[in-house]
C-alpha cells in the first residue's frame, strides 16, 4: 500500500462523499440512489492488489482486556470466507471494525488496496459497500416480500418523501431476479411476518443485496433454520460466491463443510488457524479451543 495509492483512493471517496451530501450525484431511479441510501461506487474499491479486505496488527481492548489481539487478515475479491472460533474469540468485535462500529486502538484496516476504513464512519463504510446482516432477522414484518425488497432500491434518507417513486424495468427484472436467488418467487405477496425465520433470513439477504454490497458480512445466518433451510441458504451462498465477497461467522459445521474454501479460526482475538476445513479441523490447537469442547 503506497502513500500515493492511499491518497488518491481517499480523495476518490471523499469527492463521492461530497457529492453525496450535495445530491449532485448520478444515481439510478430519477436522482435517488439505488439501495438504501447509498451511492454507487462501482470503481471505487481497487483490488488490484488481490484484496478486497485487508487487516494488519489490529488491536481493541475494552476495559484492559484485550479482545481484538494483533489480527491481521485478508480476503480476495469474490471470496467466501467461513470464519470459525469458541464464544468470545472476537469474531463479532472483528465484524464490528470493519462496519466502523468499534475503532481499533491501533492497525491497518483496508477495503481494497486504497480505502482506509478507519477513516470512515458506520453509515459512510455502509455507502461504501459493506453490508452487513446480523443474526436475527431484521425486515419489515407489515410488508409483503415484494414490498420489503422494492423498499430496499428505492430507500433513500436523502429524500423525504419517496411516493413518486416507480420501478424502472431493469429495477422490476432485478427484483424479479432476486426473488428467484432467495428462494421466494412463490411468496412475493406473502407479509414478511408469516414468513419462517429462514425465508426471513433470505429476505433480509435479498434487502441487503438489492443494495450491490462488494463486502457481506453475515453473522451465524443458519442459526435457528432447519435443515432444508440451511441446505437452500448454502445454496444461494455458493451462488453469490464469485459475484459478492462474504465473510461467513458460522458454529454449523456441516454448513461449512458445504459452502468453505478458506477457513480462518479466530481465537482470543487473533488467527489461530486457516486452511480448508479439513485442515483447520485437524489442527492440535483448534481441536483443543474449539472443536472438543
Ligand atoms: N463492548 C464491549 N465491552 C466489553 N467487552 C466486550 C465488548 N464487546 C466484546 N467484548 C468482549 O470481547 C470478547 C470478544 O467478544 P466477541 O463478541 O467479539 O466474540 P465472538 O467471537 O463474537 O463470540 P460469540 O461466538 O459468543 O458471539 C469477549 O470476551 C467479549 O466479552
Amino acid at each position: 500500500m503506497t502513500p500515493d495509492l492511499l491518497e488518491q483512493g481517499a480523495k476518490r471517496v471523499e469527492a463521492r462523499m461530497a457529492a453525496l451530501a450535495s445530491q449532485t450525484v448520478n444515481t439510478e431511479s430519477g436522482g435517488r440512489s439505488a439501495g438504501l441510501g447509498r451511492l454507487k461506487l462501482d470503481d471505487e474499491v481497487d483490488v488490484t492488489h488481490g484484496r478486497i479486505l485487508y487487516l494488519e496488527g489490529v488491536n481493541v481492548s475494552f476495559d484492559g482486556f484485550k479482545a481484538i489481539n494483533n489480527l491481521s487478515l485478508d480476503i480476495a475479491p469474490g471470496e467466501l470466507r467461513c470464519i470459525i472460533g469458541p464464544n468470545g474469540a472476537g469474531k463479532t468485535t472483528m465484524m464490528d471494525i470493519i462496519t466502523g462500529k468499534t475503532r481499533p486502538d491501533s492497525g491497518t484496516v483496508f477495503f481494497g488496496s486504497t480505502i482506509d476504513l478507519l477513516r470512515y464512519k458506520e453509515p459512510q463504510i455502509a455507502q461504501l459497500g459493506i453490508g452487513r446482516k446480523f443474526q436475527k432477522p431484521t425486515v419489515f414484518e407489515q410488508l409483503t416480500v415484494f414490498e420489503n425488497l422494492e423498499l430496499a432500491l428505492k430507500m433513500d434518507k436523502r429524500v423525504p418523501a419517496s411516493v413518486f417513486f416507480k420501478l424502472s424495468s431493469a429495477q422490476s427484472d432485478r427484483l424479479a431476479e432476486m426473488l428467484h436467488t432467495i428462494h421466494l418467487a412463490d411468496s412475493v405477496s406473502r407479509q414478511a411476518g408469516n414468513l419462517s425465520h429462514g425465508q426471513k433470513q433470505w429476505l433480509e439477504i435479498g434487502m441487503l443485496l438489492m443494495q450491490d454490497p462488494k463486502l457481506l458480512l453475515l453473522d451465524e445466518p443458519v442459526a435457528g433454520m432447519t435443515d432444508e433451510e440451511t441446505e437452500r441458504t448454502a445454496e444461494l451462498f455458493l451462488s453469490l460466491k464469485g459475484k459478492h465477497s462474504l465473510m461467513v461467522v458460522e458454529h454449523d459445521m456441516s454448513f461449512i463443510n458445504t459452502i468453505s474454501d478458506i477457513v480462518t479460526v479466530l481465537c482470543d482475538g487473533s488467527v489461530l488457524a486457516q486452511g480448508t476445513l479439513a485442515q483447520v479441523q485437524s489442527d492440535e490447537r483448534v481441536i483443543e479451543v474449539y472443536l472438543g469442547r
